[in-house]
């Protein structure tokens, strides 16, 4: 598997991310935002944590105009796999690839905790390496992560299993306990806490390594 780990100007989590990826088996290869195309063969992108461009405007929103951002787009569109994590989930909103929005905590406080989500569906390549309604701990660490969306939008995220991870104890006010969702070809997930930060026991904790594996594992087999 050909992992592409974008770094945009503020991004905190993107050697986090590369290392999770290649400790799950994958050749992992940069990707700088002034970027206009991915490398050849990529097969996953990986949208970092942090604070591109300093979470101007809101967080996300001008990394999604950025350079790579019309290459990840672009990917996507023709079916590419695309993670998002935190930061990475609110430009992937910006960007309109997947639904909703990342509001301020309900608290206002900036939230840097384990927390413990369900997996709430193993229909994606992402969470099948694990049971459904298995509870896993990873980390958030945001100001951001009010998953907020309208009636119908919900109503269709809920219809087609495309919620992927559920808070056990809802740290921000997201609208049903959201983590994580998918798009609607289930190729795209974007969630707040960090499986990144969960793969090796002196994180703390090695819950995020079945999301990476069964990544690489398929893409091994495409
Ligand atoms: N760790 C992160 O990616 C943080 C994302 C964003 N800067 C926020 O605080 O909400």
């Amino acid at each position: 598997m050909k992992a592409a780990v974008v770094t945009f100007p503020g991004s905190n989590c993107d050697r986090d991310l590369a290392q999770a990826f290649a400790a799950a088996g994958a050749d992992v290869v940069r990707v700088w935002h002034k970027e206009t195309a991915l490398p050849e063969g990529t097969d996953v992108v990986g949208v970092p944590g942090g604070f591109s461009y300093g979470d101007y405007l809101r967080c996300g929103a001008i990394a999604a105009q950025s350079p790579v951002g019309q290459a990840i787009r672009d990917f996507a569109g023709r079916g590419g796999y695309v993670l998002g994590i935190c930061n990475g989930f609110q430009v992937l909103t910006e960007m309109g690839l997947l639904p909703g929005a990342l509001m301020r905590n309900a608290g206002l406080q900036f939230l840097c905790k384990p927390v413990t989500l369900r997996v709430a569906t193993t229909d994606s390549v992402f969470t099948q390496g694990y049971a459904r309604g298995a509870e896993v701990m990873f980390p958030i660490a945001h100001h951001d992560g009010n998953y907020t969306i309208d009636a119908e939008g919900l109503a269709r995220l809920q219809g087609e299993d495309r919620v992927a991870f559920r808070y056990a104890d809802n740290p921000n006010g997201s609208m049903d306990d959201i983590a994580g969702v998918l798009s609607a070809n289930r190729r795209v997930l974007g969630m707040m806490p960090h499986p990144e930060r969960a793969v090796d026991p002196a994180q703390g904790g090695t819950d995020g390594s079945a999301l990476f594996r069964a990544l690489a594992g398929m893409m091994a087999r495409a």
